[in-house]
């Protein structure tokens, strides 16, 4: 299903349950800007390519807009569409004081030089700078970006608006960067992943985990789940999957993949067919990667009780409606990963502030609103007696409604 078919059907769903005015639900929907800008750069051998960029801003009635910028090779229109909408949910799911936009470029990053790669991440600044700013739009790393791709959007955005390390967040350290903030969406999952679990009286340590993505997000998942005695029982990534019913030795893994290991090559381990990751048996899987990952071809296939979605939209409506008929939880996207955003807000109050937290005080906060948010979704799970994704939904979009309403905003 299209993602923003997808996105926009759990939209509508909680707008229901709300019950919205159809002007609002339909204002609510429409983003308030899309841009798409040709970026041109001359490659290592001199020859010149262009790549397609996106800025999606979606919602700004509750504070400035804010997203990740992915470079991927199916970055579309539809799609950045789709996960600007997701963010302006997710941070009123989290209550921090944003709205939502998304960027991206179709391109291959592993597939650039590095100095192909600052080329092209200056030259699409050049093209957005008087669109994205501190109190306007906040960008920050999403899949195929990182703290460098950062470091290079404020710098070329400082050329024109002098110093303003606040503009972006997901910096290094030595630049305004938050402590914290790289581990930060890994350690929001496993926090809410610890949230769920308590719900039905269990915990991380003993049970087995599936993961799929090991970048930023999966990687850090997966230690912090090992570090607290969970079972990482298989993992994928792009290159292929890998298993060991006794637990893949996380640390002794990211050891080889700083090396330059692949996956395949590591030892102790038994290579999988990577379409049988999702199916394979496990307490909880979580999906770190794409989205649309799962839906009506392999929901019934699932053999997990638990899905934390890591990534942003893996499930679409469909497989929803399969797997919660099937009795499995899903923990959502908008509330799963938030605690990426969450520390990217916490890194813009330092900025704003010129002070700097330590990093015991910034996973404390982070824990602070990871647990709050899944009390709040659990209430609105409660008065509309609906799944986890629409009490999550239901939440966020009340919030954005009535901040739109207030605004004297209302079509
Ligand atoms: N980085 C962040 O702070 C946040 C990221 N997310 C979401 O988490 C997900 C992962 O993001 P990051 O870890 O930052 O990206 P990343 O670029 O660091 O890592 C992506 C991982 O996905 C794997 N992958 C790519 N294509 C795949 C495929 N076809 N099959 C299996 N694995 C594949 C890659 O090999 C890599 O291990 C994305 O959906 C992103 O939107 C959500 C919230 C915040
Ligand atoms: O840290 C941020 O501002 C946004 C992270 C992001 O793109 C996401 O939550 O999907």
């Amino acid at each position: 299903m299209n993602s923003l078919v997808a996105t926009s059907r759990n939209f509508r769903h909680a707008a229901r349950l709300l019950g919205l005015d159809s002007k609002l639900e339909k204002s609510l929907l429409i983003p308030f800007r899309e841009v798409k800008v040709e970026c041109t750069i001359p490659k290592d051998d001199g020859t010149l390519a262009s790549y397609v960029g996106f800025r999606v801003q979606h919602d700004n009635a509750r504070g400035p807009m804010k997203g990740g910028i992915r470079y991927h090779p199916e970055v579309d229109p539809d799609e950045v569409n789709a996960l600007a909408q997701l963010m302006t949910w997710k941070t009123a799911v989290a209550d921090i004081p944003y709205g939502g936009a998304k960027g991206g470029i179709g391109c291959a990053p592993g597939e650039l030089s590095i100095s192909e790669l600052e080329r092209l991440t200056r030259v699409f600044t050049q093209k957005i700078h008087d669109l994205i700013g501190s109190h306007i739009d906040v960008p920050a790393p999403d899949m195929g970006t990182n703290s460098q791709t950062m470091a290079w959007i404020l710098d070329e955005y400082s050329k024109f608006h002098g110093y303003s390390p606040a503009v972006v967040t997901g910096k290094p350290i030595v630049l305004g960067g938050s402590l914290g903030r790289e581990a930060a969406t890994g350690r929001g999952v496993v926090y809410a992943t610890e949230a769920l679990l308590a719900e039905f009286g269990k915990s991380v340590s003993g049970l087995t985990f599936v993961i799929q993505g090991f970048g930023n997000v999966g990687s850090w998942a997966a230690q912090l789940i090992h570090e607290k005695g969970g079972k990482v029982i298989a993992l994928g990534d792009v290159s292929g999957a890998i298993k060991n019913p006794n637990g893949i030795d996380i640390p002794a893994l990211i050891k080889h993949r700083a090396a330059g290991g692949v996956l395949k090559d590591f030892e102790g381990v038994d290579v999988m067919d990577p379409k049988e990751l999702l199916l394979h048996e496990c307490d909880v899987l979580i999906p770190c990667a794409l989205g649309g990952v799962l839906n009506r071809e392999n929901a019934a296939d699932v053999r997990a009780k638990y899905i934390i979605e890591a990534a942003n939209h893996p499930s679409d409506p469909e497989a929803d409606e399969i797997l919660s008929k099937k009795g499995v939880v899903i923990l959502p996207d908008i509330y799963a990963n938030a605690g990426g955003v969450i520390v990217s807000y916490f890194e813009w109050v330092q900025n704003i502030q010129g002070f700097m937290w330590d990093e015991d005080k910034v996973n404390m906060e982070l824990q602070k609103y990871m647990t709050k948010a899944f009390d709040n979704i659990k209430a609105m799970c409660k008065t509309h007696e609906c799944s986890l994704r629409m009490g999550a939904f239901t939440l966020g979009v009340n919030r954005v409604a009535r901040a739109t309403l207030l605004r004297g905003w209302e079509a």
